[in-house]
């Protein structure tokens, strides 16, 4: 008779750099990287200024291959399958580009049809208030939207598509406090849905608010990681305070 053991294998992760080196042009940018995200997890990517982190986005979007390890997105490997690992995805960059004469709904009753997932008025509606953008804003035309408004908008379109992961580069650079709180909200919002998210960021602080794990990035390689609830801890090793004064002096947070 076999024997099973009593506790569930632990979920394979979302998001799953491997032993992964990557660059360009014969330059090499990240070595060695070992990045997981689970589902439901947070995790905020900090890093000096050509350390790695966008080119860390990069390799699970298929827009780079590594020279070696490996990248899976929920199992999809985005070198063989870059369609198939982008599904998976949806990808928040720093400016959020949108159709500018269209309104938030148009906007994400487009994208939704160019995703191959057409939405009716009422889903739209309701992802854009999920999202946060103000009803009032939602038939407008989003060449006046601030950077937040718009990131509502791509935060609607993930909600809408139901992606498991989502990354985010510098989300919250350029918002006001308040902004970055409500930010914040969404995120948390998205991870009690289950959703994996990256997020590639300078603030620490407002990091340590929502992300369950930072990592640290130097020089393409990933030198600390940290779960972010355990500034509580005493142990000075996980302080987020004191990481951040160690990181701010480096130039590494903000
Ligand atoms: N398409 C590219 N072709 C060649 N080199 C690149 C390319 N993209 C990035 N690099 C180089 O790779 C290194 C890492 O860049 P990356 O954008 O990943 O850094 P980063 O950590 O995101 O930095 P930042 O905080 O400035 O955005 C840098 O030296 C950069 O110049």
């Amino acid at each position: 008779m076999s024997t099973h053991p009593n506790t569930t294998p632990p979920a394979a992760p979302v998001l799953d750099a491997s032993g992964v080196s990557a660059g360009y042009g014969g330059r090499t940018i990240l070595q060695g990287l070992n990045l997981q995200v689970q589902r439901g997890q947070i995790y905020a990517l900090l890093g000096s200024n050509g350390a790695g982190k966008t080119t860390t986005l990069s390799l699970f979007l298929g827009f780079l291959a590594p020279s070696a390890g490996s990248v899976r997105v929920q199992g999809t490997d985005p070198v063989t399958d870059p369609d198939g690992a982008r599904r998976q995805l949806a990808y928040i960059p720093e400016n959020v580009a949108l159709y500018e004469h269209l309104s938030a709904r148009e906007n994400l009753s487009y994208l939704l049809d160019l995703a191959g997932q057409p939405e009716d008025a009422q889903a739209i509606d309701q992802a854009l208030q999920a999202a946060g953008l103000d009803p009032a804003a939602h038939g407008r035309r989003v060449a006046g939207f601030s950077k937040g408004m718009r990131q509502k908008v791509a935060i609607a379109l993930a909600l809408a598509r139901k992606v498991p992961a989502l990354l985010l580069d510098e989300p919250t650079s350029g918002l006001d406090p308040q902004a970055t709180a409500e930010f914040n909200r969404l995120l948390a919002l998205l991870r009690a849905q289950g959703v994996a998210i990256l997020m590639v960021t300078h603030d620490l602080l407002s990091a340590a608010d929502v992300a369950d794990r930072i990592g640290f990035i130097d020089a393409g390689r990933l030198v600390e990681e940290v779960a972010a609830d355990s500034a509580a801890s005493g142990d000075e090793r996980f302080d987020v305070r004191a990481l951040h004064r160690r990181y701010a002096a480096q130039g590494v947070a903000a």
